[in-house]
């Protein structure tokens, strides 16, 4: 099979007349590790709801010819299209097994729900190797650390077999090794998927970006390289005088 993508063009939200993505062109490949970028405001949101069925769009969001955009959410995730939130979203009271086995309902009949579970199920503790939560596969999600719950989301992502991630602000309020194993997470499940990550942490995005989109005030304003993004002067602009350097901590 090809390599696969996702393929927007000309993506406008328009919230009662304010456009707050205007007409965004972006081709985001299967095995890179994409980052989006762009100061408060700046559209990366709205764009991921838009692509996700969250928010009405005009133009197109496309995904193995399917048009993301005439979808319903539930549908989009069907297709193999997922994301994840600002804030974790797991089911604090139950287990990390019962979280993913859930998220893995989607791709199930009602009927195979109903069954009774025998041991778990090969692509459940696939993805719980993945994210490194297997030792922690039976305590409830409401204990674990931060930086945790975000891997379970992403091994929720997983288990329903999503070939493009969205993630909002994954490392977010991480420690530094948390970081650091998220990046190399990222990479890792980025061979074969698209990864698109909303960030604004400028030290993770330049040691775990591929690709590099900057948008501002709903438009893009530049797409390269870490190394090409923060020579721009243009972009430096955007984040009102300062250097792309000094928005790490923003
Ligand atoms: N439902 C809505 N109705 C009206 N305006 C909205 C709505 N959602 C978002 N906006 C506006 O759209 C603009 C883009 O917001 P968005 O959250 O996508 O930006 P962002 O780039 O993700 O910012 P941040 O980095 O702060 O998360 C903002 O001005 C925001 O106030």
């Amino acid at each position: 099979m090809g390599q696969d993508y996702l393929e927007i063009r000309g993506l406008t939200v328009d919230f009662d007349g304010f456009k707050a993505v205007d007409g965004v062109d972006l081709t985001l490949l299967q095995g890179r590790v994409h980052f989006l970028i762009g100061p408060n405001g700046a559209g990366k949101t709205t764009l991921v709801d838009a692509a996700t069925g969250l928010v009405p769009a005009t133009g197109l969001a496309r995904y193995r010819n399917q048009d993301l955009l005439s979808m319903r959410s539930h549908k989009i995730v069907r297709a193999g299209v997922g994301r994840t939130f600002q804030t974790a979203t797991v089911f604090e009271e139950l287990s990390v097994l019962q979280n993913l086995d859930i998220a893995g309902g989607v791709h199930r009949s009602p009927f195979a729900l109903l069954r009774a579970r025998r041991g778990v199920p090969s692509y459940v503790a696939e993805a719980l190797e993945t994210v490194g939560l297997a030792d922690l596969r039976d305590r409830p999600a409401g204990v674990l650390a931060h930086g945790q719950k975000q891997w379970l989301e992403i091994g929720m992502l997983l288990v329903q077999d999503a070939r493009v991630m969205l993630l909002d602000e994954p490392v977010a309020g991480m420690s530094a090794e948390e970081r650091e194993e998220t990046g190399a997470l990222l990479q890792r499940i980025g061979e074969e998927r698209t990864i698109v990550v909303i960030e604004h942490d400028m030290d993770f995005v330049r040691e775990f970006a591929d690709v590099v989109t900057v948008m501002h005030a709903g438009k893009v304003l530049m797409e390269g390289s870490v190394t090409e993004i923060q020579a721009s002067p243009e972009v430096q602009e955007v984040y009102l005088g300062r250097t792309v350097e000094g928005t790490s901590h923003a």
